[in-house]
């Protein structure tokens, strides 16, 4: 199986937040940037491992600030790690304002995706090897990132977060 960078699956979106985009206060719902950003998270999964890919989880997400009616969204999702059959894909977000110049940062996530074959069974996804130093922090930060959330899900006993633990204790032995 090829061996990808984090750089094989970036994928850039924007979207113009419309009328039917927003809220009664003229600012785009979550659930419409949510939904962008699933889309472009898969586009950028599917890079990866040339495959049909479901969504197995999405982290935390805040949303900080109100993105305005007439933004410009721009999302962009690269894959940080791949598991067996899963991969993370770190998502940054930003509004653009063009009258005013503005480009905030308005959201940051973590989506997990699962590959199928075409019998809708998973499916091994290749490796990857990060390249910049932000991409190997991302990629180390990814275990410990991915133990919490199955933790999370009922699927690991907090005993076998390893990467966790070691977190902790390091945290610990510094106080
Ligand atoms: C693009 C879209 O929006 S798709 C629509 C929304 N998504 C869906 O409909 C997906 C519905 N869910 C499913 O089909 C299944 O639960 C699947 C495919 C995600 C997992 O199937 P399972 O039979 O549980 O498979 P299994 O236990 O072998 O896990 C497969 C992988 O998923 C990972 N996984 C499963 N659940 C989660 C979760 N909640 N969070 C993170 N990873 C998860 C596992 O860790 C495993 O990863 P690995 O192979 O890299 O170690």
């Amino acid at each position: 199986m090829t061996l990808k960078t984090p750089q094989d699956s970036l994928t850039i979106m924007n979207e113009l937040v419309l009328p039917n985009d927003t809220n009664y206060l003229h600012n785009l719902m979550g659930g419409r940037l949510l939904h962008w950003m699933d889309i472009a998270a898969a586009i950028s999964a599917q890079k990866h491992c040339n495959r049909i890919v479901v969504t197995a989880s999405v982290d935390n997400v805040s949303f900080q600030q109100p993105v305005k009616l007439g933004d410009v969204i721009n999302i962009e999702a690269k894959v940080t790690r791949a598991f067996t059959t899963s991969m993370e894909v770190k998502l940054d977000v930003w509004a653009q304002n063009m009258p005013s110049g503005t480009n905030i940062k308005c959201n940051e996530a973590y989506y997990t995706f699962v590959a199928l074959d075409e019998n809708s069974r998973t499916i091994a996804v290749p490796e990857i090897e990060p390249q910049t130093e932000k991409e190997i922090e991302l990629y180390n930060g990814a275990l410990r990132r991915r133990q919490l959330r199955l933790i999370l899900a009922g699927r690991m006993h907090p005993d076998d977060a390893t990467e966790l633990k070691a977190l902790f204790t390091a945290a610990k032995k510094d106080v």
